[in-house]
């Protein structure tokens, strides 16, 4: 079964950027990810990856999840990026543009190498062609591998494609990897959305996300993370109904029945795992 701790909002911010890894102490966002790669330039990759490894073993970050992405496999960084990160010991080392379950385990034995703990997970991004026709054997290729990242940016640009309302051009990629998470029981996260200053169109595409069945979003400014939170968080009308869902369906097995209706809707023992995860994630989100 897929993880429940909450990942709703997971927010990006630049590796280089002190006042942004400051400010992110009082930001409420379930997770973090200090980034190397595409928000830090080349001649900052080095002091950026001493300024997040030391912000990720700090321990200032309270409950947050603290995750650190590394620059791409191909990269002259990758492999001190991944020397460093395993010995802080991130809450995950966040892998960009991975596209075959070789990668995955080349990445496992690094860290293995590296030292790092147990508690250091694999979140891979998907965000090219190859990965979306390899999502399932990336996603199965270890047990370290917890999370797989959407990277819709790089994907609109693989596939030439535009960014239009509704997301069109991307949703085949889209299913294709929530299809390969929720078959190998690995947790997913939504694609960044770009105009930081347009929150009715962020949070129609957060809509969208959950709808879809994605556990929360990345995010690339504070100002995102609050509508983000309420809309990946059960609702108090989805709570209510999920309760009497339960009721009903025990009452209704107290008389030998299989199936009832509430709100006029047909309820069998499936609907009812359902509303039993709404209610382990509200309690999870309380926490
Ligand atoms: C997008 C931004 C460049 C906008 O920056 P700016 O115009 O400076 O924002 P504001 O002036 O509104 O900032 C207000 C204050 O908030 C702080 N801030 C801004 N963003 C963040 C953040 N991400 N984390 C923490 N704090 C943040 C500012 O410092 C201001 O603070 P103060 O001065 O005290 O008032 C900027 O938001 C930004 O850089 N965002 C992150 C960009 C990033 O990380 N990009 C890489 C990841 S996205 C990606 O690559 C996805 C994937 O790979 C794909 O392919 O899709
Ligand atoms: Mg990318």
């Amino acid at each position: 079964m897929t993880e429940l701790k909450p990942r709703r909002s997971v927010l990006y911010m630049p590796g280089a950027n002190e006042r942004a890894l400051e400010k992110a102490k009082t930001i409420p966002a379930d997770a973090l990810i200090l980034d190397l790669e595409d928000a830090v330039a080349p001649d900052a990759k080095e002091a950026a990856r001493e300024r997040v490894c030391a912000a990720a073993s700090s321990g200032d970050y309270g409950s947050r999840e603290v995750t650190i992405r590394v620059n791409g496999l191909d990269t002259e960084w990758h492999d001190a990026d991944l020397r460093a990160a395993a010995s802080a010991g991130p809450a995950a080392v966040v892998v960009p543009k991975v596209n075959s379950a070789a990668e995955v385990h080349n990445i496992e034995r690094a860290l293995e190498l590296g030292g790092a703990p147990d508690h250091t997970k694999i979140w891979a991004m998907v965000e090219t062609p190859v990965a979306m026709l390899h999502a399932e054997e990336i996603a199965a290729a270890s047990d370290r591998l917890t999370v797989l990242v959407m990277g819709t940016n790089d994907l609109a640009k693989e596939l030439h494609a535009e960014f239009v309302p509704g997301r069109g051009p991307l949703l085949g990629g889209l299913s294709l990897c929530l299809l390969a998470a929720r078959a190998t029981g690995k947790v997913i996260l939504d694609g960044v959305y770009n105009d930081v200053k347009d929150l009715e169109g962020f949070e129609a595409e957060c809509e969208q996300g959950r709808q879809y069945g994605f556990d929360g979003k990345t995010l690339i400014h504070p100002a995102q993370v609050e509508p983000c939170n309420r809309i990946f968080a059960p609702s108090e009308a989805e709570i209510d109904r999920s309760r009497r869902i339960i009721e009903a369906f025990e009452e209704a097995q107290k008389e030998g029945r299989g199936v009832v209706t509430v709100d006029g809707r047909m309820i069998e023992n499936l609907h009812v795992d359902n509303a039993r995860r709404v209610l382990a994630l509200a309690e999870a989100v309380k926490n």
